[in-house]
């Protein structure tokens, strides 16, 4: 795989995926990027205008999507506001085993088709207990637990404000109740034990995932403004007494998928 490769410049590759993906759709420049996690996958109907649809295996440096209810496929919108969005159906996750690379490929593709918005949506576990199956919360800072990292060498970026507080006022302008919370990214493919979600929260954290955090830093050191949206699917282990299913999962995502679709095709409009 392009990225593998002991000298391999991510960038380098990213820079080719971009021009693969302006020809391949026609679309010279794409001024915002969407990845769509568990039960967001919708949206991409309600924001615009469809011009075309990649299979993301097409593009250099993509891999098959390993989860179901996460489709390969790249498509470029037209928005209402005549902007051009990247939605990035083909998430590749850290669990995966193949290396942060290729987690925040699509990010470092995105800049390089000159998206300046990074917008990062996911299912997660929530440890707030007011928050219902099915509830979307604004993302205001992560904790990275994956003791990894997209950046290289003595690569020093500032983290400050990475999920956009003007981004987050637009998403409650929309939509006034939306709460908050910090995104802890754990390595997975398990869901935490009670004691984890516990020491998660213990560290400050109220949403438990497997996705977001290495993808927001790369998307900042591409320099790109980072607006994250958790959609509370489950309520983390030993939160709730009943014990996590998948299943309830794509329930809790199918169930919200309309309004949590309609809010993102109109923060992204705005
Ligand atoms: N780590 C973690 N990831 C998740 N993804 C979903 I959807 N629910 C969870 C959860 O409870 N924990």
């Amino acid at each position: 795989h392009p990225l593998d490769a002991e000298g391999a410049d991510p960038f380098a590759v990213a820079r080719i995926a971009a021009e693969q993906l302006a020809s391949a759709t026609g679309v010279e420049r794409h001024d915002i990027a969407l990845t769509l996690g568990s039960g967001w996958a919708k949206a991409a109907e309600l924001i615009g205008e469809t011009v075309a649809t990649i299979p993301a295996t097409e593009i250099y440096g993509f891999s098959a999507p390993a989860l179901t209810g996460h489709v390969g496929t790249l498509r470029s919108i037209l928005l209402p506001n005549g902007k051009r969005a990247l939605v990035i159906g083909a998430r590749t996750h850290y669990y995966e085993g193949h290396g942060v690379r290729r987690v925040v490929h699509s990010v470092r593709t995105a800049a390089a088709a000159g998206a300046r918005i990074m917008v990062l949506t996911n299912g997660a576990g929530g440890i707030k207990e007011h928050w219902e199956p099915g509830t979307p919360v604004l993302i205001s800072d992560h904790i990275n637990l994956t003791a990894d990292s997209p950046l290289e060498g003595a690569t020093f970026i500032d983290l400050t404000d990475l999920y956009s507080e003007r981004l987050r006022g637009i998403a409650r302008g929309i939509r006034p109740e939306l709460d908050e919370g910090v995104y802890v990214q754990f390595r997975g493919p398990h869901y935490e034990t009670p004691a984890e979600v516990q020491m998660a929260k213990t560290i400050g954290g109220h949403i438990v995932g497997m996705s977001t955090a290495l993808e927001a830093i790369a998307a900042r050191e591409a320099g790109m403004e980072v607006l994250g949206f958790s959609l509370i699917t489950n309520l983390a282990a030993g939160i709730s007494p009943e014990p996590l299913s998948h299943a309830e999962v794509l329930e809790a995502g199918r169930a919200a998928e309309p309004v949590i679709s309609e809010l993102l095709a109109r923060v992204v409009a705005a």
